[in-house]
């Protein structure tokens, strides 16, 4: 376990394995204004469910489909409620994980709860924000970019992985677009198709670029 005092601030009390670090600042930024967010993933057998963000904060980016929790929502409502709006669709989304990131040049600090499901209602839908498509989970789709690294010690494996691994997938599903996603999802989105629970916080510059990231695997997945 890290000790406490290893724990990123503002990820609470929390008991967290470290199984990835680095970035070149040294300090944790300050931050002062913190906003809920959910972020939901649909996993369909060897498939995964992303939404291509077509406006606002992350356009142009695959992610989860998500948003902010609305006054008098818990986290789980939300994660609900923004799914069905961006994708048109209805899942049991059962907790993962919580992220924390300061980006420069917005003013309110993301802690986003995270959340995956194994099965859904409804057919994925365009929305005004999202463009649902479906991508392939395979070893090699999950951890492609992290095995081109230049330094792959950089990143050990995660460790706790108790599911077996994602087999590969038959079909022409395109591997998932790291390289249009968040810098951070790549640390996180194996675990939580693996079943793994984790927290992590990350300092961002403009234009994607993490400064200082932490990531940890968490023993049982606790949360709203
Ligand atoms: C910095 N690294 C990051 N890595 C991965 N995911 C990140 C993220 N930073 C933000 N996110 C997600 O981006 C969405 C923003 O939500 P956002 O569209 O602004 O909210 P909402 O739908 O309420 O917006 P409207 O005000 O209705 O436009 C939301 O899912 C949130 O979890």
């Amino acid at each position: 376990m890290a000790s406490d005092s290893d724990i990123p601030p503002g990820l609470g009390d929390v008991k967290a394995q470290v199984y990835a670090q680095g970035g070149n600042e040294h300090e944790w930024r300050p931050f002062k204004h913190t906003r809920l967010y959910t972020n939901a993933f649909i996993i369909e057998g060897n498939k995964l469910l992303l939404g291509f963000k077509k406006r606002g904060f992350g356009a142009g980016l695959y992610n989860g489909f998500g948003g902010k929790v609305e006054p008098g929502e818990t986290p789980a409502q939300a994660a609900r409620r923004e799914l069905q709006e961006e994708a048109g669709i209805d899942a049991p989304l059962e907790y993962a994980g919580r992220l924390f990131f300061v980006v420069t040049g917005v003013e309110s600090v993301f802690d986003i709860r995270i959340y995956v499901a194994r099965e859904y209602v409804g057919v994925p839908t365009e929305s005004d924000e999202m463009r649902p498509r479906w991508f392939a989970l395979s070893e090699d789709s999950l951890y492609a970019r992290r095995l081109a690294q230049s330094d792959p010690q950089a990143d050990p494996p995660i460790p706790g992985q108790v599911a077996p691994p994602v087999p590969s997938v038959d079909g022409d599903l395109p591997d998932i677009p790291y390289d249009q996603m968040w810098a951070d999802d790549i640390y996180w989105l194996p675990h939580l198709v693996r079943g793994g629970c984790f927290v992590g916080r990350a300092d961002f510059d403009e234009g994607n670029v993490m400064r200082r990231y932490w990531f940890g695997s968490v023993p049982h997945c606790k949360g709203d």
